[in-house]
């Protein structure tokens, strides 16, 4: 396997606590240098603690995250992490927080992108952390991350409480760094719509194992919705990952394992539906990527 992937899942594990509580199993996948990577599932699936694992605050159970070809520990300097809760100094002022981000990062503190990410928010650099609204916060956390100007940024729900012109501003900013400086971004979201445009490569994540991953484009290749007559016949031959009949008609979502019998019209589906399909379907097989595989 070569060595340019920014993350790299082994056989990852993580359990909480003694019993049998598995919070991620058997995870096994390859992101590649300079992706954008949506992180999906339903909650409890697992995505903010494998966000926790390459991020360094949390240990495996078994197998082993590879981040920027090294442990998470000693990629630490290279990675910015915003957690979901976007943990943050209460008693200091915006300006404060900032200084803090340049003196811990004195070789490579990008004092314009931070200090853009916070005037986008018309925040008052006085103003205490303690005193500021969840956006506000929220802001401030990836102006700390990306004012960074990490190799890999981890990012945990982090449009979850922006507004809809905030998350559009900072996708871009977000998109701007990707672009400008080669930034592989890891992201978990529940909005498919935010992620459709700005990812690459998608994590599907549920029950703890991953069930998608790859190039956002493959996986779209790699299925068909189809529709035909409820008694049509011929599915059979292919795996299917949902099924539905309506009447007299059958529509499913299928990965084809070769041609399809006439008895089918074939659509490309949307990536709204791909991952509707697999989230709807925790039993359906999982498509792991291949070169993870
Ligand atoms: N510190 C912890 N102690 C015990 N169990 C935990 C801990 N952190 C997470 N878990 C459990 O691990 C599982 C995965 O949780 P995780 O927070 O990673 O899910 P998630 O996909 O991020 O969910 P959400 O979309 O709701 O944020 C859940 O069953 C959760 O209860």
């Amino acid at each position: 396997m070569s060595s340019d992937a920014a993350l790299r899942a082994d056989a990852l594990g993580k359990r909480f606590g003694r019993r049998e509580n598995w919070a991620l199993r058997d995870c096994s996948f390859r992101l590649p240098t300079g992706r954008v990577c949506a992180v999906v599932g339903p909650n409890g699936a697992g995505k903010s603690t494998l966000l926790a694992l390459a991020a360094g605050l949390t240990a495996p159970t078994e197998g082993s995250v590879t981040v920027l070809g090294t442990t998470p520990a000693a990629a630490r300097p290279r990675v910015g992490f915003v957690a979901q809760d976007k943990p943050l100094y209460p008693q200091l002022t915006v300006a404060e927080t900032l200084r803090m981000g340049a003196d811990l990062n004195p070789e490579h503190w990008d004092a314009a992108v931070a200090e853009e990410v916070v005037a986008g928010g018309d925040l008052n650099p006085k103003a205490r952390i303690r005193s500021l609204s969840g956006g506000q916060r929220t802001r401030v956390a990836l102006a700390l991350a990306v004012g960074k100007r990490p190799e890999l940024l981890l990012l945990d729900e982090p449009m979850a409480d922006l507004d809809p012109l905030a998350r559009h501003e900072l996708m871009g900013t977000l998109m701007a760094q990707a672009a400008q400086y080669g930034t592989t971004i890891v992201m978990s979201s529940h909005v498919v719509a935010e992620l459709e445009d700005s990812c690459d490569h998608l994590l599907l994540v549920g029950g703890g194992r991953i069930r998608l991953a790859g190039e956002i484009d493959e996986l779209l290749a790699a299925h068909l919705r189809v529709a035909g007559a409820a008694d049509a016949t011929g599915l059979g031959a292919h795996t299917v990952v949902e099924s539905k009949v309506t009447g007299r008609q059958l529509t499913a979502l299928i990965r084809p394992a070769g041609p399809l019998s006439g008895e089918w019209r074939a659509f490309a589906p949307s990536l709204d539906e791909l991952i509707l399909a697999h989230l709807r379907n925790p039993g359906a097989p999982a498509l792991p990527e291949r070169s993870a595989a």
